[in-house]
């Protein structure tokens, strides 16, 4: 990747078939095609609005939100007050198992693995909800255990090791608390990383170089910096009309903002997807994601997951190297830019953390967080036995 083109700001300003969004996403996921003059830079306050006429909930129907927010929401079982797991039927057990096949367990196949990244260096990128914590339903309650969490700072100290979340980068460093790791927030819109990548954006208004927590020169890169205001204005309005469901909860992550609707009565959930749509409507420059059980709105601009891999893997000096094997494990639909990066450039192996079969891009499976942290132990293993052979 091209950091010295790229870096700046990576605003989309191709035209866009006429059925698909500026990603490639189909038009059904974006309330319209953004007008060019919108994304002259600082330009959107100035944008006259029209008063939000709330819509019918027709809308969302026929636009395929509400089908989209169904998908995301596997059957789940409650564990205990706080935590639910997707659960199965002895149909889903079924094509779990024929699925597994085409995704193996990464844990089944981690000799296979390992085999490959021998003599290679691994640089291991980890999602964080559903990844290393397990989903509950209040998204401010979603820690880690400390076993994971020693299991995250042992395998950092053998491969260089990256947390890549939807949430804001502060909310998710507050979780994790690691200083040794790599940081990126607001779906990788705010990434923490090593100084040696400066030289190549150099100028660019969207990176500040500074002391971080470990001591060391640091530089933020933030694509998406000027939507602040705009991301606050959003979140403040959702928060505001979103009040009357029960159970609606909206999370401003910086960058981006989620609404959640996890604890929403099934019933209410057109009347969320409605007033999201209603609200988009008026921010052209925003977009929907989906994830589980979350609507997530976030800039119209080329920028995702996997851009944030590809950005770190420069940043640490690994990328176009044949010998670096790439591992990025995530859950959910915004992890699948990561996946899809590191299939098409050949290049390491997304890992997927699902225990219900899902359509997806990467290259393993695992079922869930317990899972997650056994390969990351068995990779701490794995390369303490092997530096162990070769002395
Ligand atoms: O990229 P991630 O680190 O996976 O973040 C994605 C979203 O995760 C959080 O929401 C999800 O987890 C919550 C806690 O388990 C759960 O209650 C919610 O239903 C899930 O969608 C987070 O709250 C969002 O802001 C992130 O975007």
């Amino acid at each position: 990747m091209d950091l010295k083109s790229n870096h700046n700001a990576p605003v989309l300003t191709d035209p866009v078939p006429a059925n698909k969004s500026r990603l490639g996403m189909h038009s059904n996921l974006l309330p319209f095609t953004p007008p060019t003059a919108a994304f002259s830079s600082g330009s959107y306050l100035s944008i006259p609005r029209k008063k939000t006429i709330p819509g019918k909930l027709e809308d969302v129907r026929a636009s395929g939100w509400v089908d989209a927010m169904q998908a995301s929401s596997p059957p789940r079982k409650r564990l205990n007050k706080d935590m639910v797991v997707e659960s199965s039927s002895d149909d889903t057990d079924a094509a779990y198992h024929s699925w597994v096949f085409k995704y193996p367990s990464a844990l089944a196949s981690f000799e296979q693995i390992t085999n490959y990244a021998k003599g290679k260096r691994i640089a291991l990128f980890l999602d964080y909800d559903g990844t290393l914590s397990p989903i509950v339903d209040d998204p401010d309650h979603a820690f880690m255990s400390e076993e994971m969490r020693a299991a995250v700072r042992n395998v950092a100290k053998y491969f260089p090791t990256a947390i890549i979340s939807g949430r804001s980068r502060d909310k998710v460093y507050e979780f994790v608390g690691l200083t040794e790791l790599y940081y990126a927030g607001s779906h990788g819109m705010d990434i923490m990383c090593p100084v040696t990548v400066s030289e190549s954006i150099d100028g660019s208004q969207n990176h500040t170089t500074f002391t971080g927590k470990q001591g060391k020169e640091v530089n933020l890169f933030q694509p998406a910096s000027e939507f602040i205001p705009m991301i606050s204005e959003v979140s403040q309005s959702l928060i505001e009309i979103t009040k009357e469901i029960k159970g609606a909860q909206v999370e401003n992550n910086k960058f981006c903002v989620s609404v959640h609707y996890r604890n929403v009565d099934e019933k209410s959930w057109p009347n969320v997807a409605q007033l999201v749509h209603d609200t988009l409507k008026e921010f052209p420059r925003l977009r929907l994601t989906h994830g589980r059980k979350v609507l997530e709105i976030r800039p119209v601009i080329d920028w995702d997951k996997g851009k944030a891999v590809e950005f770190l893997l420069e940043s640490l000096g690994l990328s176009d190297c044949k010998d670096v094997v790439p591992i990025y494990v995530g859950d959910d639909r915004t992890d699948e830019d990561a996946f899809k990066v590191l299939r098409e450039g050949n290049q390491g192996y997304g890992i997927l953390v699902s225990s219900v079969p899902k359509e997806t891009k990467a290259f393993y499976s695992l079922r869930d967080p317990n899972e997650v942290m056994a390969f990351l132990k068995s990779l701490v293993r794995w390369k303490q036995q092997s530096t162990a052979s070769q002395q």
